[in-house]
């Protein structure tokens, strides 16, 4: 489970393109550790070397390969991951309960002895998703808020650790859910920045204020031109 002095730090978004463009930019944190998240564009170019080189460097590490797919696969998968002692990863819960079981298995058969499983989440509705959306493209005929609590039930139900949400279906899902159920914020930005793709964005205070129990956050960071600052300020933020 994730380690409780670690959790209150925001979870950086590594967004970039190979190793050594991520490598540049955890140089200027010299040293200071820090959690990150690796997704998709990151893990497929650079793979698990990285991830074991972040772990040499004592950050804490989100693998963020949202997996979803049937049942057999996603547990074959998730043994794979448990074997990198990554902290976190998640699945897309629209994947189903029976697929989210077997995610939970496969990082138990896989997590080394005498190590902690990794913390499974599930993604409920991305945030760069919007109700209207929702509503028109996946057919569901609920509000997105209905939506978002119904899956983190299904992924409560089945033995997970937490979803992915945005901060405004935050506090029903702690309050249906139970407090140690996590709820990660991403689509978060402080006032002024682009939202760019996001749909549903928070400041970290609001994040905070309504419930999310840990942030994510990339391009304010990632692309600021002093990316130490601004994590200084989103942290800041974040633990006032
Ligand atoms: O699973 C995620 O991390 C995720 C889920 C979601 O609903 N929305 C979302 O933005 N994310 C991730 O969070 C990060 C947000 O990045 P920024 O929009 O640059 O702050 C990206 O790496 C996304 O892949």
């Amino acid at each position: 489970m994730v380690n409780g002095t670690f959790k209150n730090l925001p979870i950086i978004a590594l967004d970039f393109p190979n190793g050594g463009e991520a490598e540049q930019f955890l140089n200027n944190f010299d040293g200071q550790q820090l959690f990150v998240k690796v997704g998709m564009e990151l893990y497929y170019q650079a793979g698990a070397e990285f991830i074991k080189a972040l772990k040499d460097n004592g950050h804490m590490i989100f693998l963020d390969l949202k997996l979803h797919d049937i049942p057999n696969t996603v547990h074959r998968a998730m043994k794979v991951l448990a074997g990198l002692s990554v902290d976190m990863v998640n699945v897309h819960a629209a994947g189903g309960s029976e697929m989210m079981k077997a995610a939970i298995h496969g990082l138990e058969e896989g997590t080394k002895a005498g190590q902690t499983r990794p913390a499974l989440i599930a993604v409920t509705q991305l945030t760069s998703t919007s109700e209207e959306q929702m509503q028109r493209e996946q057919l569901i005929n609920c509000s997105i808020d209905k939506s978002v609590l119904h899956y983190a039930m299904l992924a409560r139900d089945s033995g997970l650790d937490g979803v992915v949400c945005s901060a405004f279906e935050a506090a029903a899902i702690e309050k249906n859910a139970g407090s140690g159920f996590l709820r990660v914020t991403p689509g978060i930005r402080m006032a002024g920045n682009n939202s760019n793709d996001q749909k549903r964005i928070v400041t970290p205070s609001d994040a905070r204020d309504m419930g999310s129990s840990m942030i994510v956050i990339g391009r304010p960071v990632t692309q600021a031109e002093d990316p130490v600052l601004s994590y200084g300020k989103v942290l800041t933020e974040w633990e006032r």
